[in-house]
């Protein structure tokens, strides 16, 4: 559990320090005292020594709330204590309620209707509540309640946000127990559409929003962060938002909900995390043209001046908070691979849509291949979309094999990819990105395949990967024909069929058609979830359970073990072992329903078991800066002690 210490020597603004080197700085269950409860026990001690009778003086107030607020932000500090100020000198407002009022408006301090009535009387809360004592259970059914009663999804999320805004452990206790309602909310798919009109819903800050024109604050936007010591840091520019396009600074809800993920499957402590979006302008003809639009209303910035403003951010990021982690998130593939190739052995670093989907897309494989009929060795493998993902999934499938025994050169060969321009080939007549070259084809004797259908009749695949962010392109044609190649013996093999896109508009193709079109032998998984379905055949009824193929099954758990190891770096092996661990996790029921990746509802536990073995896979790699004796200890002690240890470290709002 963190533990602070407040320097009050040279200034009159209190300086946060940890003074327990070697204890994470992530809170767990067992620490209900987090940061904020620290600052307010600091608070009401002061408030106590100075008025043993607790009838509160302003001055102990107002220096309280310094002590509470004015550690790292100054503006935001300002702001809340403006506000005491304000309450507690209104007439019609004592100074004992300004106190209590301030904690129920603080999200991370407000306990909603699970304050004891000991906590009332001692926090100057009574009468500010309604009389019932409820725990979170509770105030999760009434939310659920209302959840329900909303129209849209974007009603939802915004009710979800709102009670984001008021008492942070109640909706991260509705996340975590109703993963799998609530994840679509706030997460794909309808983080898709939120974004799309993030302008017009904005109500409130959530992020930290860096502009190219700010290029010489940023160290102080990163300190102007009202919560000490990030941990963790997703980071968009805008510029390729799901499958959306770029969408500027309205792609910010990505990074939010990708946190939000960070903070409900991997228990990493909400004041730990940073989202942010770099504003570099946007390509968005709508968005330049809404009146509303958030972001620089500008074209986007040219690539060099880009680099430019990126390495300034990295270096000031890792100057401000050296221990942070840093998620890069949709950028647009030529970026992303620059800057994962730029940044990964000098900054703790890695890229969530070409690493994070290459593994989580291994760990289904593995499972998929197991249940397909069609071996390992003999798997041929097409790939609908070659940008970041479908390259970087691609590459870490040619790791797998090689990791199998296959030879670098016959583990690429099992792979063909398919852009816009059709099939990839050396020949091809265009220039290839650079990140195409690698799976560039130069078996096609000259021949130019222009369509899937085309790719597939030449290739003959057991396995159909999309990644493209268009709706509709696996098409009947397709995926039977992808089904007849698999199974042209009629031995009873099963195509692979993975239509990755996202959001649900962006699918390849749906759950449904995948089942309809290939006999229901089907083995597949979407980005964003689809929901199973069953149908009466003869007597029996079947049901069909679909997989979600997301990156959310390892971004946090790598993102956690990154952290929990205090690695230096995130190196591949850390990478390959997240997806080696997920495919690992499934529970026998899962196993036995045919699934190829954990229940969404389980995504935390899986997400412990992928974090553990990235820290395992950190020391292996020497990145992990943990004292030597305590990996001696964890050898000695086995799985059992490390997963001890990132459970004590791990927020679970509870009460
Ligand atoms: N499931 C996941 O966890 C996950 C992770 C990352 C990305 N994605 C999704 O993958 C999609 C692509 O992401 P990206 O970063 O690779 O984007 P990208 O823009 O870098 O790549 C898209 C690729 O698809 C190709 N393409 C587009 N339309 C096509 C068509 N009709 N036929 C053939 N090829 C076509 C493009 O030429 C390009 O190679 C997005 O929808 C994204 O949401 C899903
Ligand atoms: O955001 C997601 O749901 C997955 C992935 O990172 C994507 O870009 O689509
Ligand atoms: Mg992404």
């Amino acid at each position: 559990m963190a533990a602070y210490a407040y320097s009050t020597s040279s200034s009159d603004i209190p300086t946060p320090r940890s003074i327990s080197p070697s204890a994470s700085v992530i809170s767990g269950r067992s620490s209900q005292s987090s940061i904020s409860n620290k600052r307010m026990s600091i608070s009401s001690r002061r408030i106590s020594a100075s008025n043993p009778m607790s009838s509160v003086d302003i001055s102990a107030i107002e220096e309280a709330m310094k002590m509470a607020t004015l550690d790292t932000h100054r503006g935001y500090a300002q702001n809340h204590y403006g506000q005491v100020q304000q309450y507690a000198k209104t007439e019609y407002i004592s100074q004992n309620q300004a106190a209590g009022y301030q904690i129920l408006r603080e999200p991370l301090w407000n306990k909603g209707l699970s304050f004891t009535p000991e906590q009332r009387v001692a926090r100057n809360l009574t009468g500010l509540l309604p009389h019932v004592m409820e725990n979170l259970d509770k105030q999760c059914e009434r939310a659920l309640r209302m959840i329900r009663s909303r129209q849209t999804n974007i009603d939802r999320y915004l009710y979800l946000s709102t009670i984001k805004d008021q008492n942070v452990d109640l909706f991260y206790r509705l996340l975590i127990d109703n993963a799998k309602e609530m994840m679509p909310l706030v997460y794909t798919p309808t983080i898709g559409d939120v974004c799309l009109q993030y302008s017009t819903l904005y109500t409130r800050p959530e992020a930290l929003y860096i502009s190219i024109k700010q290029r010489k604050s940023i160290k102080t936007i990163l300190q102007n962060w009202p919560y000490p010591n990030p941990e963790i840091c997703v980071v968009t520019d805008g510029s390729r938002i799901l499958g959306l396009g770029d969408l500027g600074v309205n792609g910010v809800g990505i990074p939010i909900g990708k946190l939000a993920l960070y903070t409900a499957a991997a228990g990493i402590h909400p004041e730990k995390t940073l989202p942010i979006v770099l504003d570099c302008g946007t390509a968005n003809e709508t968005n330049l043209k809404d009146p509303l639009y958030l972001g620089m209303r500008s074209k986007r910035i040219p690539v060099e001046e880009q680099q430019e403003f990126m390495d300034e951010f990295m270096e000031a990021a890792r100057e401000v908070y050296p221990e942070m982690v840093v998620q890069f998130e949709d950028f647009e593939s030529e970026k992303a691979f620059n800057y994962l190739d730029r940044y990964r052995h000098t900054h703790k670093c890695f890229n969530d849509d070409i690493q994070g989907t290459g593994a989580v897309v291994l760990a289904g494989y593995i499972g998929a291949v197991n249940l397909s009929g069609v071996p390992l060795e003999e798997q041929r493998l097409v790939f609908m979309g070659a940008g970041s993902a479908g390259v970087g999934v691609a590459k870490q499938l040619v790791e797998y094999y090689t990791k199998r025994g296959l030879s670098e050169a016959a583990a690429r060969d099992k792979f063909w990819l398919v852009d816009t321009k059709g099939l990839v080939t050396k020949d091809r007549g265009d220039k290839l990105a650079d990140h195409k070259k690698y799976f560039a084809r130069t078996d096609n004797n000259g021949h130019q395949f222009r369509t899937l259908e085309e790719v597939i009749e030449y290739v003959k695949p057991s396995a159909l990967v999309g990644l493209t962010a268009t709706f509709g392109v696996f098409t009947e044609s397709v995926v039977r024909a992808l089904k007849a190649s698999v199974d042209a013996g009629g031995l009873g093999r099963r195509p692979i069929l993975f239509p990755l896109s996202n959001p649900l508009t962006k699918a390849e193709c749906t759950f449904e058609q995948a089942v309809q079109w290939t006999e229901g032998t089907v083995l597949f998984a979407s980005g964003s979830p689809f929901s199973s379905f069953s149908v009466k055949t003869g007597d029996h009824i079947v049901t069909h359970h679909p997989n979600q193929g997301n990156n959310v099954y390892v971004f946090p758990g790598i993102g956690l073990g990154a952290i929990l190891s205090k690695a230096s770096k995130v190196t591949d092996n850390m990478i390959y072992t997240s997806a080696a661990s997920l495919a690992a996790s499934l529970n026998a029921d899962e196993i036995h329903k045919g699934l190829i990746y954990p229940r969404i509802e389980r995504v935390r536990e899986a997400s412990i078991i992928v974090a553990r073995e990235v820290m395992k896979a950190a020391r292996l790699d020497g990145v992990s800066t943990l004292p030597e004796e305590q990996w001696i200890e964890w050898e000695e002690w086995g799985d059992v002690a490390l997963t001890k240890y990132i459970k004590e470290r791990i927020y679970d709002p509870v009460i």
